[in-house]
């Protein structure tokens, strides 16, 4: 995985988060073995550098279509470009030849028309985008052109869309090899159509996904010389038998109890069925529907299916007869008996159901009812009948369903076997296998020991696989890769099959010998692999143990173990049904051969689940190894169901588990490889002298690796193969060459601003001074102006205040001059006038004393009178 290394401040890295696994930052500080990150949403982290990754800046922002194009391939870098391309609706992705499909939980037709299936015939690997159909192909291109099998591996969790994928490869195939205009029910439609039988019988809603398949499932599509399909066959794995009786809120049973319920009136009635509410089986869990689901229409659809997978009319009535049964067993219910440890049927209810039941299943009522309460034990004296408790009887009752049930879903495999066909003379195959993901549940029992083993099994297939396409790649480029380890889990394999002394050994002996419980297995298995570095006991348990599983440790409870590893019909059960009236039920019960039944002494025949499985998987690895195997790995990318949400959670990194165990395979060899151009693009700078009139790019990549030193690194023939951490250090010496780079343009560049501002400044500065001088010149311009114009408004006011007391002052002389002159003057006037006056008054006198006589004297005095006052005027007057 490449521990990081050459992590230097201002490295861009992953670091881990609690709430979404990784979060890309930027390391602020570094002490120690200890590295602290500015986290880009905005969080501080403190690390260890060992758990840091260094994060690809050039990586494209769109995203890689093929992982083994990313410069870093770690857990973070992985998970960061499936997400990149989840957001664009980019669902599918290579890693080398591993197809890695994210579940879009949408519809997306437009990716599966039939215009799509044009496009990917015959298109060479690689040329268009990822796709499922490019991986179905590629198989099939395989198996014509080399005339050998191929199988196509689909996997993942619960709910990653392996059914889906699925049946999308069965349906490029039949589009590939089917015939043309073909009339009746052709091998490929009957392949597709089985699809939706099996899922009626074999699939529930889960928490994890609202149609999961309760069983993996091997399609064997047979195909002739002309490359057409000319037979198909199913294996199926491991049902999930404990549904029947069991379901946990708000999960729902198999579909085909509530499609039945769901059936025309007239069926309902039939099977004496109503609402799936009043059944035990069903009404564990308070869900009964699905959101966007119709029972009724599935119902109708798994029957028309059934027809074209040739599934007789007669058939169809005598399997929903069988399921309707399995209803009715559920609602017996059990009540003590008198006698001691004894039961019998608790009701009228309980007593109902079982008359029905036994109709349905055509038996005698009374032989299922002893069938549900008493044991027949064969000792050599005698044989003894029995009782059991209500527990016991309930533990019974549940037994027969389950083994009914599961006894039809295989009828159902065989007759879709039988009825597809096989062709015998057929050469090449495709198998597509459909298997449960790798599980780890707070709870995990035998169901997950199974399951965890099948991964483990498919992981070493897995693993040698992509070792081997590693070795291949390597010899291609003519690369020495002598040393390279191979990375293996045989030892967990070995601590499970290993015969003798593996769990699955240690577990039958368990089962076989009659005292054994699970706590006695359980200390068993802590002594015998006390030291076993794949087996943990958990310090507080005395049952619990621990596996190390490649996709991470899982603690198993072996409280069920036992109970579920043994696989025997309860020899009154297979009496009872075996004498079935109806032909079907008999023939889902057909005699147990008569030496099994005398070495069992009928009573104690034993198998074993796990053995039986080991088998059945070893069987299954022995026809994959014959085939040519391409994988596709299914990633969930959310637990909530919903289309455009990839959580890069912790749990998420358990989704690509197996990619990143491929990777991990890569890093063993040689993790990263770079065309000779895209390196030299890459890291040219580290010696630029290389270059310079080097057309070899070998010869320059050559040079590269050696001027830095990287021990192991190879060139082949047309790419640099760098060992893990190699291109780490790489990108740190050129990332501190860009930042020594860096440093100095920036350098130059601050010089060359500062510099810039400086003179900017300066003239904004001078331009600032001149400015602000000339106001101030201007403000005393304008100052002196003033002063200027008040001085001469001061002057003319003055000059016109002193002009105007002047004037008035001249004017009052004047005036006064005037009165003055005037009233001399009229003195004077007043005087003359007078003394014309007078002169006339005397002259008037003095004519009328001459006439009249008047003496002279009187005439004189008279005159010297007037005389006196004109001159007194006259005084007067010029005062
Ligand atoms: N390619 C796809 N396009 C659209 N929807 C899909 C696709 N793949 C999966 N889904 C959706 O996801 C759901 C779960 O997918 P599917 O049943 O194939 O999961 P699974 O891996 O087979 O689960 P299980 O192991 O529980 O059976 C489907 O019912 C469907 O709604």
């Amino acid at each position: 995985m490449g521990t990081p290394v050459n992590i230097i401040v201002g490295s861009h890295v992953w670091v881990e988060d609690p709430d979404i696994a990784w979060v890309d930052g930027e390391v602020t500080k570094i002490k120690g073995d200890e590295v602290e990150v500015q986290a880009s949403n905005g969080k501080k982290i403190v690390a260890k550098l060992k758990s840091i990754y260094p994060k690809d800046e050039d990586a494209p922002a769109g995203g890689v279509d093929d992982m083994t194009k990313l410069s870093y391939l770690h857990e973070p870098g992985v998970l960061q470009n499936l997400a990149t391309r989840y957001q664009l609706n980019e669902i599918y992705t290579y890693t080398g030849g591993i197809l890695i499909a994210i579940n879009p939980f949408q519809r997306l037709p437009h990716l599966y028309d039939t215009h799509m299936m044009e496009q990917y015939k015959g298109a060479p690997f690689g040329e268009l985008s990822p796709h499922v159909f490019a991986i179905a192909d590629m198989a099939y291109r395989a198996m014509i052109n080399e005339g050998k099998s191929n199988s196509i591996l689909v996997s993942g969790e619960s709910g990653a869309g392996k059914t889906e994928t699925t049946k999308m490869l069965m349906r490029y195939l039949a589009y590939l090899g089917g015939r043309k205009g073909t009339e009746g029910r052709t091998v490929e439609q009957q392949v597709l159509e089985s699809n939706p039988v099996l899922e009626a019988f074999g699939n529930a809603k889960t928490v994890r996904n609202n149609n999961s398949s309760r069983f993996g499932k091997f399609v064997e599509i047979q195909f002739d010389k002309q490359g057409r399909i000319s037979g198909a066959a199913i294996r199926t794995y491991l049902l999930e038998r404990s549904r029947v009786c069991q379901v946990s809120d708000p999960e729902r049973n198999y579909h085909c109890f509530y499609l039945l319920c769901a059936a025309p009136q007239e069926e309902v009635e039939k099977y004496k069925l109503g609402n799936p509410k009043t059944f035990h089986y069903l009404n564990q869990s308070n869900c009964y529907e699905l959101v966007g689901v119709s029972d009724a229409h599935d119902y109708l659809a798994t029957r028309r299916a059934m027809d074209i997978v040739g599934i007789s009319q007669k058939e169809q009535d005598a399997i929903f007869r069988v399921v309707a049964s399995i209803l009715h067993i559920g609602n017996i219910e059990f009540t003590k008996g008198k006698e001691i440890d004894s039961s019998v049927l608790k009701n009228d209810q309980s007593k109902f159901h079982l008359k029905i039941a036994a109709e349905l299943l055509m038996c005698d009522p009374v032989a299922l009812e002893d069938a549900l309460l008493k044991r027949v034990m064969v000792t050599p004296e005698e044989v003894i009948k029995r009782s059991l408790d209500p527990d016991g009887a309930l533990v019974s009752r549940d037994g027969l369903a389950k083994t009914v049930y599961s006894r039809l879903f295989d009828w159902l495999v065989d007759k879709i076997n039988v009825s597809i066909g096989q062709d015998p003379n057929s050469k090449c195959l495709i198998g597509v296998l459909d298997i449960y993901g790798f599980e780890s549940f707070k709870s995990n029992s035998f169901e997950q020991f199974c399951i965890n083993f099948t991964n483990e099994k498919l992981q070493q297939h897995f693993n040698q696989h992509v070792f081997k396409m590693e070795q291949e790649e390597y010899t291609r480029e003519e690369i020495d890769w002598s040393y390279i380890e191979f990375v293996d889990n045989q030892d967990v394999l070995d601590l499970i099959e290993k015969k003798p002394g593996g769990i699955v050994a240690l577990l039958d002996e368990a089962c076989m010998f009659p005292k054994s419980t699970h706590e006695t297995f359980s200390q068993k298995l802590y002594q015998t692999f006390k030291s076993h570095k794949r087996f943990i006991k958990p310090k507080l348990s005395r049952t619990d143990f621990t596996i190390a599983h490649y996709a991470g440790e899982v603690l198993y409870q072996s409280d069920q173990f036992l109970d579920k590893n043994k696989d025997y019909v309860v020899p009154e059960h297979q009496d009872l049904l075996s004498a079935s009236k109806c032909s079907f039920v008999s023939g889902l019960f057909p005699p147990v051969p008569e030496e099994t039944t005398k070495s069992s002494n009928k009573s104690s025949k034993f198998s074993s689940i796990g053995s039986r499985f080991k088998v059945q998987l070893q069987q299954l690895m022995d026809t994959l190894n014959s085939t040519e195997p391409h994988y596709i790995r299914c990633v969930k990318p959310n637990n909530l169901l919903k289309p455009a949400i990839l959580r890069m959670s912790i749990s998420c990194s358990n989704y690509v588990v197996g990619v990143l165990e491929a990777i991990r395979i890569s890093c063993a060899g040689y993790p990263t490889r770079k065309t000779f151009y895209e390196f030299l693009h890459r890291f040219g700078l580290l010696a630029p002298e290389v270059l310079e009139g080097n057309n070899d790019e070998k010869a320059a990549c050559q040079k590269i690796l050696e001027k830095m030193g990287l021990a192991g690194a190879q060139s082949g023939k047309t790419k640099v193969f760098l060992r893990a951490g190699q291109m780490a250090e790489l990108d740190a010496r050129r990332a501190l060459k860009l930042s020594n780079a860096a440093k100095t343009i920036q350098r130059k560049v601050r010089t060359h601003i500062a510099r810039r501002h400086f003179l900017a400044l300066q003239k904004a500065a001078i331009c600032m001074q001149s400015a602000c001088r000339g106001r101030l010149a201007c403000k005393l311009f304008d100052n002196l102006k003033r002063e200027a114009a008040s001085l001469k408004i001061q002057t003319n006011l003055r000059g016109y205040l002193a002009r105007k007391n002047y004037s008035q002052l001249k004017y009052s002389v004047v005036v006064l001059q005037t009165g003055m002159r005037a009233m001399a003057a009229h003195g004077q006037f007043r005087y003359r006038k007078q003394t014309k006056a007078a002169t006339i008054i005397q002259r008037f006198f003095i004519l009328q004393e001459t006439r009249m006589g008047i003496n002279l004297d009187t005439m004189q005095r008279r005159e010297v009178v007037a005389r006196k006052a004109a001159s007194e005027t006259e005084n007067g007057t010029r005062f």
